[in-house]
């Protein structure tokens, strides 16, 4: 017999109408849904309201059922403690038939009313199936992408997509060739009789876009390369961008613990790539089982059942929709509170997971065993003021994609070092350059990296150095290249210098977007890393700005008043 709280969880963003039943002292889920399936095309947003509309009641009511005849309560009382509902992201006609079916529920039950961020759901359905702690997150859903991290009681958004969700553009791949939606599964099937294809690979830092494939994938198949050869080469492509992004997630936090969620995660072949490049990494993975992964009401209960053991229900006039709720405006009420006022770092309280946190950041003359970065084996020898950086395969990519990326990076970072410092940038200077070995010999630099200096409490000495970090971007783009990946853990300072490092992303550009983009992307560095991002982000800006254009800083806030990269303050 349970004795624990049921919550009523009901999901209905985009296709899924869904509700289900949480039993927190069981820890059962029960789930109904009844998909929307579009007689043509994509998801209309009318049809599936429609289709919310018709469908909701009855899932709703079978999950009642459930709860009643699992039960024990007496006839005349509400068979469930809450209901809690998904009240965005999604499309806002599907939201507000669910939001209207919460609150009635809610009133006629006489219980409290949760709203609950759907791709916070998402993460959360992993953590609570793992019992990680502080895990990092890839949320790869039909129409987002993301990678977040909790720090001080908000889930960052540390990487994102530039333009589609990562489901939605292999969905629209499919509608090219004529294939009913959704694309995904039918793209997994063809894929297993393919072959490998050279198609564009796009990651800026943890950022990433699929535009540009997508593009080339329909050019490709209407010039008549086999569809299962694009098929197998977009998963390969678009997946290992997603598994590299996620394992410089990994290497920026410190974490050593991965989750998947959304819709795109039921692929074997994603989970494939991440569990190895988690095993590769000596990192743990886990994948909640698919009813989980795609869109359902489980992970609303779930998440919903936490959220109303902190006390974070809705009154009911408070419980409007929200078609852009973003993950990061979430108020993180339900984790332990010493995990909440955590200021340093991704820690969990974990001491194993602790020392991970710290383990990179060497102290002055301490450089010794080899280190692993997101890309590279760093050998470190400070007496000897060098430094052996070899990008071994990464066996999680298809060979061919490998090699080239291995070989491509490692020339951009020999020549964009040596380039970055005739622009007058500080960065090692280069001994040796191997391409096919994919192995470089650099000048060792610095004492420490910024993260560390970011991550403590003197903000004085931190804004410092990230001013210089700005000015030394002015200088890259003045000289028409972006670094393509500037971290706190791609910057290295001594007492008097700061010097750039890491390269290999760099690319000769002359669009103020990508200027821009670089920016953003130190930016949400320094929301990952530091324990007070705001005066931070100020400073880069003013360093910028004495070197730099100022119609670019303009386009970093038109990227940011995007909606899709607004800061939750913490
Ligand atoms: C806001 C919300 O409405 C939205 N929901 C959503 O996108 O549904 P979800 O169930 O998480 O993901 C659906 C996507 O998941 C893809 N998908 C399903 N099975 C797949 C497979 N085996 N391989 C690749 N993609 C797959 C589908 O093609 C579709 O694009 C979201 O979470 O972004
Ligand atoms: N020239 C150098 N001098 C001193 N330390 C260095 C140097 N190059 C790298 N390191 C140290 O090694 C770490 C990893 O190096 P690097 O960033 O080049 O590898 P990576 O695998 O590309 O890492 P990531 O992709 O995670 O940024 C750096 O964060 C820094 O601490
Ligand atoms: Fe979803």
């Amino acid at each position: 017999m349970s004795t624990g709280i049921r919550v009523l969880g009901i999901e209905g963003t985009a296709w899924a109408a869904s509700a289900a039943v949480y039993d927190s002292g069981t820890d059962e889920v029960f789930i109904e849904s009844d998909a929307y399936q579009p007689e043509s095309g994509g998801i209309h947003p009318r049809e599936a309201a429609e289709h919310m509309h018709d469908a909701i009641p009855r899932v709703v009511e079978t999950a009642l059922d459930h709860a009643r005849e699992t039960g024990d309560r007496p006839e005349a009382e509400s068979p469930i403690d809450v209901v809690a509902f998904s009240r965005g992201p999604g499309l806002g006609p599907c939201l507000r038939v669910v939001g209207t079916a919460a609150r009635s529920l809610s009133q006629t039950l006489e219980v409290p009313l949760v709203g609950v961020n759907h791709m916070v759901a998402h993460l959360e359905i992993g953590r609570h199936t793992s019992g990680f702690d502080s895990p990092v997150c890839l949320n790869a859903s039909g129409a987002n992408a993301h990678l977040l991290a909790y720090r001080n009681g908000r889930y960052r958004v540390l990487g994102e997509t530039m333009d589609t969700g990562v489901g939605n553009a292999i969905d629209k791949f499919t509608r090219h060739v004529g294939w009913s939606h959704p694309g995904g599964p039918k793209v997994e099937e063809a894929a297993k009789e393919g072959e490998y294809v050279d198609l564009p690979y796009v990651v800026k830092g943890m950022d990433f876009s699929f535009s540009g494939i997508m593009s080339a994938a329909k050019q490709a198949y209407d010039d008549g390369v086999p569809v299962e050869d694009v098929c197998y080469s977009l998963q390969e492509t678009v997946f290992g961008m997603l598994t590299e992004v996620s394992e410089r997630a990994l290497s920026l936090t410190g974490s050593d613990e991965l989750v998947l969620g959304g819709g795109v995660g039921q692929n074997a072949r994603l989970r494939e790539m991440l569990r190895e490049m988690c095993t590769q990494r000596g990192a743990e993975f886990h994948a909640p089982e698919p009813r989980f992964l795609r869109d359902n009401a489980g992970m609303i209960a779930v998440l919903g059942a936490k959220m109303y053991d902190a006390g974070d229900t809705l009154a009911i006039e408070d419980s409007c929709v929200d078609p852009d709720f973003r993950p990061d405006q979430v108020p993180v009420t339900w984790r332990a509170r010493s995990e909440r006022s955590e200021g340093l770092g991704y820690a969990s309280g974990d001491a194993r997971n602790r020392e991970q946190t710290d383990e990179p950041e060497l102290a002055p003359g301490r450089g010794d065993g080899p280190l692993q970065g997101a890309e590279a084996i760093v050998d470190l020898d400070p007496e000897a003021g060098r430094v052996t950086k070899h990008r071994e395969a990464k066996t999680y990519r298809h060979p061919a994609l490998d090699d080239r990326l291995r070989r491509e990076r490692t020339r951009i970072e020999a020549r964009l070092t040596s380039q970055a410092r005739r622009e007058g940038v500080p960065t090692p200077v280069l001994s040796d350059v191997d391409p096919h070995e994919s192995r470089l010999e650099l000048e060792y630099v610095g004492d420490r990296d910024l993260r560390a200096i970011v991550r403590g409490a003197d903000t004085a000495a931190a804004a410092d150095r990230v001013r210089d970090v700005g000015r030394h971007l002015a200088l890259l783009h003045r000289a028409g290249f972006v670094h393509g990946d500037p971290t706190t853990r791609n910057v290295r300072v001594n007492s008097d210098r700061t010097y750039l490092i890491d390269f290999g992303l760099g690319y000769h550009t002359d669009h103020v977007e990508d200027y821009a983009m670089d920016l953003h992307v130190f930016d949400q560095s320094l929301v990952g890393t530091a324990a007070d991002p705001g005066p931070l982000r100020e400073a880069v800006r003013e360093g910028y700005r004495e070197a730099g254009q100022e119609r670019v800083l303009d386009r970093l806030r038109e990227i940011e008043g995007r909606g899709r990269y607004v800061e939750g303050d913490s």
